[in-house]
């Protein structure tokens, strides 16, 4: 593996063999510090629109690596025209393979194309900073491409006699052809740097230097310490030989012939050192020298080949500069529409301010309609909690209900399985009952078909007896009408009989003894048939001794009082015909009045009095009638005493009294009552 070295010595700058890893620790502390930095902005230097932040991190390094395209930039920029971009090739890992290829070809430690897609950046880096460090000896600052046009003007101490400069086709780069060219000029320039460099590192250290030869870099009291160190191997070839001189010098000085074992020893080695820089300096400078050579005559032969390719260019000049015109109206067009651009620019500015107003309300709607959506979703969420807790109870219900209902199916099932096995029972015992009615059936038609015959013989009877009662019917319907005629003329003759039995009559009843009294004490004499009465008094002499009496009939002390009845009843029943009756009690105190009219107790039948026999009469009678005549019946019940007229049945009870003299009737009553 080529490393390089680079060593800054109080001589000057050169480029040795070294681990490039103990440049790194041995470096100044700024380096050592930041080398992250200063290789960013060394990248940065190198690619100016990179503009890659200095605290990047390793990953936005990978990002911007990964394509390639950065990578072959730094070559070309180094080496121009080291790497091909463009064309049909598209940046991604084909460019790393080529950035890859050229650090090969330059012998310079690369990394694996899987360390960079696979984020492992420690090689890449390292890789970056080999490169930077190789490219470092002509300065951080400067591009490789300027400082070879500066290299092609000055004429190269390791290219002596040969000036290769194209200053002049590189200054007027109209030419594509030239461009190309120069740029393989540079690249081949680089290279050759390059290799001048790293291979040939002891002969770089041989060539002169401009600050070289001044001062040795060995003094005497650290040339014993030198001789047992490898710092002799990095010592100049000319500082080697200060050294012998200088040790050679002394010994003369002091006149001292001898030479001591270990000064000979140093001397030996100096000698043989030297010696051997100088055998393989030789032999590289000559093959160096060939290799010069033949690139020498092909830089030749190309550079006449360009200088007859020159010859062209005026013409060409001309029509490039009428190009150059058309451009220049063109870049006035073109700043024109950047002006308008500007314009455009400015007027979107506004309408994205004015945007960002409206995007800022709609950020605030939106942040509203935001809250309210989560109001409500917490409104349903609480709503959708309360309707899962109902609808677990009611799912528990169901359930129960679920259970409940299997048994009950269950329950039903076997019921309905017992009540099956009844029903085929009963429908067994139906079907033989149906025979057993279907047999009966026909007998009953039978029978029904010989009482269909009956009935239409009796019917036929029945119409002839019905005929015959249609007759009869006429004959009564007739009769009935004579009947009405009869039934007036029996009206008229039976009350022609009652006003010949009399309008008023009056009736005698004895009462019995009540118990207690004696029944030898009787003032009743005799008691004829046709009315007559007898009473005694004991008390008068003479003719008053016996008084007769003439009623229309005496009931005696043994009559009944339907016996007394029946004896009014023709009376009261011709009310009904229209006549006025009116029936009353006269006697003293304690005589039977109440008993006779109203009876001794309602509740039996046979005590009734003429009250309620006539009234149960009336009723009977008019019930009778009901279909031909409507009676309306009336009732007053009055007592009279001492002279005052009381109605019995009046709600006021003894407070309602009639006048006595407003019945005429009634004064002429007792009138005839006082002549009887
Ligand atoms: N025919 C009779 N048979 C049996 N008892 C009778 C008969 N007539 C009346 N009495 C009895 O005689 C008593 C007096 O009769 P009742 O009260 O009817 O007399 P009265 O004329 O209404 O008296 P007053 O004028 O004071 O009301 C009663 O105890 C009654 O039962």
């Amino acid at each position: 593996m080529r490393r390089l070295r680079l060593t800054k010595t109080r001589l000057g700058i050169s480029i040795t063999n070294v681990d490039v890893s103990w440049l790194v620790r041995s470096g100044t502390k700024h380096v050592q510090g930041n080398w992250k930095y200063t290789l960013i902005e060394w990248l940065n230097g190198m690619i100016p629109h990179l503009s890659l932040p200095l605290e990047a991190s390793e990953e936005e390094l990978k990002a911007c690596l990964t394509d390639g395209t950065v990578l072959c930039s730094i070559l070309n920029k180094l080496i121009p025209g080291s790497v091909e971009m463009g064309g049909n090739s598209e940046p991604g890992p084909a460019y790393v393979k080529r950035f890859l290829a050229v650090m090969d070809e330059m012998k310079l430690p690369r990394f694996q194309l899987t360390d960079l897609e696979q984020g492992n950046m420690a090689p890449v880096l390292q890789c970056l900073r080999t490169l930077r460090a190789s490219f470092k000896f002509y300065g951080e600052e400067e591009s490789m491409e300027n400082y070879s046009r500066k290299r092609w003007n000055v004429p190269r101490v390791d290219l002596e006699g040969t000036d290769l400069s194209l200053g002049s086709l590189v200054t007027s780069g109209k030419h594509s052809a030239i461009d190309r060219e120069q740029r393989r000029w540079n690249s081949l320039d680089s290279k050759f740097q390059y290799l001048r460099g790293s291979v040939a590192s002891d002969k770089v250290q041989d060539m002169p230097h401009p600050m070289e030869g001044s001062q040795p870099d060995l003094s005497d009291i650290t040339f014993l310490e030198a001789i047992n160190s490898s710092s002799l191997d990095n010592a100049s070839t000319k500082s080697l030989f200060s050294i012998v001189s200088k040790i050679l010098d002394e010994r003369i000085e002091r006149k001292n012939g001898d030479v001591p074992h270990p000064v000979a020893c140093i001397l030996r080695t100096l000698v043989q050192l030297i010696e051997r820089r100088t055998s393989t300096q030789a032999h590289i400078l000559k093959n160096q020298n060939s290799l010069f050579k033949s690139r020498e005559e092909k830089y030749r032969a190309k550079v006449r080949a360009l200088e007859t390719l020159s010859v062209g260019t005026t013409e060409e000049n001309q029509v490039v500069s009428n190009q150059l015109e058309q451009i220049k109206i063109e870049k006035t067009k073109i700043e024109e529409k950047e002006k308008l651009e500007e314009q455009n620019v400015l007027r979107l500015k506004k309408e994205r301010n004015h945007s960002d107003v409206k995007i800022s309300t709609l950020k605030q709607e939106l942040e509203m309609a935001k809250r309210a959506h989560e109001q409500h979703c917490l409104q349903l969420q609480a709503q959708l909690e309360e309707t899962k807790v109902e609808s677990d109870k009611k799912l528990k219900e169901l359930e129960c209900l679920f259970i409940d209902s299997k048994k009950k199916v269950k329950e039903l099932e076997s019921f309905s399985e017992s009540k099956s096995r009844k029903w085929k029972k009963k429908e067994c015992a139906y079907q033989r009952f149906i025979d057993s009615q279907y047999g009966a059936l026909q007998e009953l038609r039978v029978a029904f078909e010989s009482t269909k015959h009956e009935v239409l013989k009796t019917k036929r009877s029945y119409l002839e007896e019905f005929n015959y009662l249609g007759q009869k019917l006429k004959g009564l319907i007739d009769a009935a009408e004579n009947y009405h005629a009869v039934l007036a003329e029996n009206r008229r003759l039976y009350n022609e009989v009652q006003d010949l039995k009399g309008n008023i009559r009056v009736y005698c009843r004895i009462r019995p003894f009540l118990t207690g009294q004696n029944k030898k004490q009787t003032t009743i004499e005799y008691v004829g048939e046709n009315g007559e009465l007898v009473v005694v008094n004991p008390v008068k002499q003479g003719k008053d001794n016996h008084r007769l009496f003439k009623f229309n009939k005496v009931f005696g002390p043994e009559v009944t009082q339907e016996e007394v009845f029946l004896d009014t009843q023709p009376l009261i029943r011709s009310v009904l015909d229209g006549y006025n009756v009116c029936i009353f009690a006269y006697g003293q105190t304690g005589s039977g009045k109440t008993y006779t009219m109203s009876g001794p107790s309602v509740s039996s039948r046979e005590d009734w009095g003429v009250n309620y026999r006539a009234l149960n009469d009336l009723f009977q009678i008019s019930q009778n009638r009901r279909n031909s005549i409507l009676y309306e019946v009336g009732v007053q019940m009055v007592e009279i005493y001492n002279e005052q007229v009381r109605d019995l049945l009046s709600s006021d009870g003894p407070q309602k009294r009639y006048p006595l003299f407003s019945f005429s009737w009634f004064s002429f009553i007792l009138k005839h009552i006082t002549l009887c």
